[in-house]
C-alpha cells in the first residue's frame, strides 16, 4: 500500500531532555529505582505518588522517564487530542523486534495500517476463528491429565502456543510448529532484555535473530495464502483490504504478524491463568461460572452464545484488573507541553500506568480482592472514570484484539469448566511476578477432578 505522510515521523536521535525540573528521588546514576520497580513496581509507584505527586521522575535501565500517574493522566495521553505523544517513538527501545507492528506506527501511517487489519476482525472472520479455535482447544485438552497435580501456567502457555499455530497461521505440521513457537519464545523473551542492544549471545541478540528466522517462515507462507486463501488468521492478513481496496506490501505482513503474535499471545495466556487462580481458590464462584457455561447446553460455546457468558466476562474482566498484562506502557512528547502544571519538553519519555490505576482503592475499593461484581450494574466501579478500567488502552492504539481475545477466553474457560473441576491446595497459592506479563512464580500447581468421564474428543 501507499503508507501516507505522517506528520509524527520516527526521530533516530531524538533529543532526551534533562528532567530534573520534575520531583522524584535522589537516585544513583543508571540504576535509579530499576531494582525497586523491577521487584516491586506497584508499590514503587503508589510510593512515589505519596512522596512526589501524581507526576514524578523515574530513572529505569539507564532511561528517565517522567511517569503521568492516575486516571486523568491516562485520557489524556490515551486520546492524544494534540497529536503531540508518538507510541513509535516512545516505544523505540522494542523497534529491533516489533518495528513495522501496528503500536510502531504513529497519526496517518497508523491509521492508514489500521483500517486494513480491521478487516481480519470483522465479525463473520470472528466466527470462523472461534469453530477454529472449539475444535483445537477440544483436541489439546484431551492431552491433560487429571487426578494429579499440573501446574496450569505453563500447561496453558504450552496449549496457547500450539493453538495460536493452528488458529493464527495455519499452521499444523508438527515440526514446523515447534520450529515457529521456539522462535516465537525467544523474540518474546527479548521484550524483558536488560541489555537493549542486538548484541551477540544477549537476550535481544537472540530475540531480534529469532525475528529473522519468523519472517522468513511468514514470507514462505504468503505467497500460497494469497492464492488459497483459509479461515486462520494470517490468511485473513493476506487478503485484507480497507474500504478502499488497499492492501498490504509483503514486508508489512510479516511486520505485523509478527507484532500480533505477540500482543495476543502473552495478555491471553495471562488472562487465562488469573482467571483459573480466581476460581480454583473459590469453588462457589467457579460453580456459578460452571453453571452459567452449562446452562448453554452441551459441546463448545456458539458465537451467537458468547454474550450469554457474563459472569464469565466480568471473571475476565477482574483478572485483567487485578493483573494487567499492560500494567504499563510509554509515549515520547514530540513538542513542548505541560501537564498539571509541569513542563514536559520535546523528548521527553512519559510512562502512564492503566495497571496501577485498576488497583486505586479510591477507584477500586479493597483492590487487592477478587470480585467480578464490580462490574455489575449496580455497582459500576469501573465507571468511576472514563480510564479508571482500561487493560486494553484507549484511543488509537487501543487493542485492536479486544473482541477476539474475549473470544478465545470464553471458547478455552467453557470447554475447561465443562470437562473439569479445578482444585487447588491452600500452600500451592503462589506470589505472583506483576511484569513484564503477571504470572505466578510457582507456575500454579491445580488439580483436574473430570466433570464427565465421556468429555474427550472422539
Ligand atoms: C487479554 C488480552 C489482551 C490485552 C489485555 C491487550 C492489551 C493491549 C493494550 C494495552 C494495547 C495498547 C498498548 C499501548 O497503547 O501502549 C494493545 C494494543 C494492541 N493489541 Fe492487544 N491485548 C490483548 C489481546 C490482543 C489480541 C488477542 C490481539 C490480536 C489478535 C491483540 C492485538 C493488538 C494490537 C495489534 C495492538 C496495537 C493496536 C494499535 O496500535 O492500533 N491484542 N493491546
Amino acid at each position: 500500500m501507499t503508507v501516507l505522510a505522517t506528520t509524527i515521523a520516527p526521530i533516530a536521535g531524538l533529543e532526551r531532555p534533562y528532567l530534573g525540573h520534575i520531583p522524584g528521588p535522589r537516585t544513583i546514576p543508571f540504576l535509579g529505582k530499576t531494582i525497586s520497580f523491577g521487584l516491586n513496581p506497584y508499590g514503587t509507584y503508589f510510593d512515589q505518588i505519596t512522596r512526589f505527586g501524581d507526576v514524578f521522575r523515574m530513572t529505569v535501565f539507564g532511561e528517565t522517564w517522567a511517569v503521568l500517574a492516575g486516571p486523568d493522566a491516562l485520557e489524556h495521553v490515551y486520546l492524544n487530542r494534540e497529536n503531540i505523544f508518538s507510541a513509535q517513538n516512545g516505544l523505540r527501545a522494542f523497534a529491533p523486534l516489533f518495528s513495522g507492528g501496528l503500536l510502531h506506527r504513529d497519526d496517518l501511517d497508523h491509521r492508514a495500517h489500521r483500517r486494513v487489519m480491521q478487516a481480519a476482525f470483522r465479525a463473520p472472520v470472528l466466527r470462523n476463528y472461534l469453530d477454529l479455535m472449539n475444535g483445537e482447544i477440544a483436541r489439546l485438552l484431551d492431552d491433560w491429565p487429571t487426578g494429579t497435580k499440573i501446574k496450569f501456567a505453563p500447561s496453558i502457555k504450552e496449549l496457547t502456543l500450539r493453538l495460536g499455530a493452528h488458529v493464527f497461521m495455519g499452521v499444523t505440521d508438527a515440526a514446523e510448529v515447534a520450529r515457529i513457537n521456539a522462535a516465537f519464545i525467544r523474540e518474546v523473551a527479548a521484550t524483558s532484555a536488560l541489555i537493549r542492544k542486538p548484541l551477540p549471545l544477549t537476550k535481544m541478540g537472540r530475540g531480534v535473530a529469532a525475528r529473522a528466522a519468523l519472517s522468513n517462515d511468514f514470507k514462505r507462507l504468503i505467497a500460497s495464502r494469497k492464492t488459497t486463501g483459509g479461515d486462520d488468521f494470517f490468511s485473513q492478513l493476506c487478503i485484507a483490504q480497507d474500504e478502499d481496496g488497499h492492501g498490504w506490501s509483503d514486508q508489512d505482513i510479516v511486520d505485523h504478524f509478527n507484532f500480533l503474535l505477540v500482543a495476543a499471545h502473552d495478555a491471553v495466556t495471562g488472562a487465562l491463568t488469573a482467571m483459573i487462580w480466581a476460581l480454583a481458590q473459590d469453588q462457589a464462584m467457579q460453580d456459578r461460572v460452571y453453571a452459567e457455561i452449562a446452562r448453554l447446553g452441551d459441546g463448545p460455546v456458539q458465537y451467537d452464545d458468547l454474550d450469554q457468558l457474563d459472569l464469565t466476562d466480568r471473571v475476565y474482566r477482574e483478572a485483567l484488573r487485578r493483573f494487567a498484562p499492560s500494567a504499563f506502557t510509554a509515549r515520547a512528547v514530540m513538542a513542548d507541553t505541560e501537564w498539571h502544571g509541569h513542563r514536559l519538553p520535546r523528548g521527553t519519555n512519559v510512562v502512564i500506568c492503566p495497571g496501577p490505576v485498576m488497583m486505586t482503592p479510591e477507584i477500586f475499593p479493597d483492590p487487592d480482592r477478587f470480585d467480578p461484581d464490580r462490574f455489575t450494574p449496580d455497582r459500576a466501579e469501573d465507571r468511576k472514570h472514563r480510564f479508571a478500567w482500561s487493560p486494553f488502552g484507549g484511543g488509537a492504539h487501543k487493542c485492536i484484539g479486544l473482541h477476539f481475545s474475549s473470544i478465545q477466553v470464553k471458547a478455552f474457560m467453557a470447554q475447561f469448566l465443562q470437562r473439569y473441576r479445578i482444585e487447588m491446595d491452600v500452600q500451592d497459592l503462589p506470589k505472583w511476578r506483576d511484569i513484564p506479563t503477571p504470572i505466578p512464580t510457582n507456575g500454579l500447581p491445580v488439580t483436574l477432578c473430570p466433570r464427565q468421564p465421556a468429555s474427550k474428543t472422539p
